[in-house]
């Protein structure tokens, strides 16, 4: 049996858990800021307890709630959820969870925290195995707006962000999948949950590239030809960069961040892909001529990624929702001004939200764009990801025996002759 995880894993978890719930900051960035001198595994360890705390909140709030009086402050909160994670859902020995979370707690609430975590030790399994855990852990109006959009599938969506996810890869062309993985149906690359991407081989000489196999579909939906002129923009990390890239068109990644984009350039080095980079507000940017075509990925609230990203659930408001949508609709109308005539044009948002994704058909129509409807047959390894209406949509439960799939919205538009 692997030791249970140590004082400073527990002190990293409870910033994370701290910098995503109390400051609303992005687990990735709060990872980022952790010491440098934290052991990787230490920070791997830290990164698996405040993930599942994230992921489970609302049941592990629940269980804890009849041994608490009254709310305790953060600090002391967030040490009971992760002494309660461990206990019910970690496999940490009981003794090693409650005596770390009693440490880790302020003092004047060591005492308290041992006795909950005692009493979660022996009646929290039973508490647990009575809750709606998939109800329980997604915030409220989430759980209303997936219903209102996807009916009763709300819950298979809920349990699939219960779990890790796998690390998906794109290949490069002709390369040899790694041992272990899972060739999908379309295409992608799947290997098991928290392996490395950087442990494996052919990943220095560029053969794969991380990307969920939802995220990987619109470039695939583009259908990008040699030698055409596209414009990606919102391009960061690089992902559909590069899949445009591969198919031999002459691509122009655009971003507005400077950090990313600096990532984005790192990545496709790896990669041995070549494009024009260019750090710019895509709605204000313009290309030198106009474009065949364009992949319009845009910012989003990114609750497609929830199973990847657990701390999305509770960092996004449903006032979020039409402040991202209206954004997306400026980077649309930005978008269609570029394309030449008959030129075409992805629109996609790894939003679950209805707002972010089909209801910009009608922005598109009123911009002028034509639809152009994609049939299962554009997909053929996921024909249940096209919609009635032509439109891409998957969703987290989708392959839901195989890993899932980030949600993602796309739809394929045309400037008219
Ligand atoms: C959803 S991510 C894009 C992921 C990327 N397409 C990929 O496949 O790797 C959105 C990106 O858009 C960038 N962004 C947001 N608003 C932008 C704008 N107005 N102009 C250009 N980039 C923008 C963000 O910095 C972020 O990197």
């Amino acid at each position: 049996m692997t030791p249970p995880p140590g004082l400073p894993t527990r002190r990293a978890a409870r910033d994370l858990i701290a910098a995503t719930l109390d400051d609303r900051r992005p687990l990735e960035e709060a990872l980022d800021a952790l010491p440098g001198r934290l052991d990787p595994r230490d920070r791997a360890a830290a990164h698996r307890i405040a993930a599942m705390v994230l992921r489970r909140l609302g049941s592990i709030d629940e269980v804890l709630a009849p041994f608490l009086r009254k709310e305790p402050p953060p600090p002391a909160r967030h040490a009971l959820r992760i002494g309660a994670a461990e206990l019910l859902l970690l496999d940490t020995p009981p003794h090693a969870a409650v005596a770390t979370a009693v440490t880790l707690a302020p003092k004047a609430f060591a005492g308290l925290v041992n006795a909950v975590l005692r009493k979660v030790a022996t009646e929290g399994p039973a508490a647990l195995e009575g809750l709606d855990a998939a109800r329980l852990d997604t915030p409220a109006w989430l759980w209303s707006a997936w219903h209102a959009a996807y009916g009763p599938a709300v819950r298979a969506m809920a349990e699939a962000h219960r779990g890790p996810a796998p690390l998906d890869l794109t290949p490069a062309l002709g390369a040899e999948p790694p041992s272990g993985a899972e060739t999908l149906p379309t295409g992608t690359w799947r290997m098991a949950p928290g392996t490395r991407v950087t442990d494996l081989p052919g990943f220095a000489e560029g053969r794969f590239w991380v990307q969920d196999a939802a995220a990987a579909l619109p470039a695939i939906l583009l259908a990008p030809r040699p030698g055409e002129r596209i414009a990606d923009l919102c391009a960061a990390p690089g992902g559909k960069t590069a899949q445009i890239a591969a198919a031999g068109a002459e691509v122009t990644a655009v971003e507005r961040d400077a950090g990313r984009l600096t990532r984005l350039a790192e990545n496709l080095a790896r990669l041995r892909l070549p494009a024009t980079l260019v750090q710019a507000d895509a709605a204000a940017w313009a290309p030198p001529e106009p474009l065949d075509a364009i992949l319009l990925d845009a910012p989003c609230t990114a609750t497609g990624t929830i199973r990847r990203h657990p701390d999305v659930a509770h960092a996004k408001r449903a006032r979020d929702v039409p402040a991202a949508a209206q954004a997306q609709a400026r980077l649309l109308a930005a978008a269609a001004r570029m394309l030449k005539p008959g030129g075409r044009l992805v629109f996609a948002t790894c939003s679950l939200q209805p707002e972010e994704g089909e209801a910009h058909l009608a922005r598109a129509a009123a911009l002028g764009l034509e639809h152009q409807p994609w049939t299962a047959a554009d997909l053929p390894g996921l024909p249940e990801g096209i919609t009635p209406a032509g439109c891409l949509r998957t969703r987290p439960d989708f392959w839901a025996g195989r890993g899932g799939m980030d949600g993602f919205f796309a739809m394929r538009l045309r400037r008219p002759t």
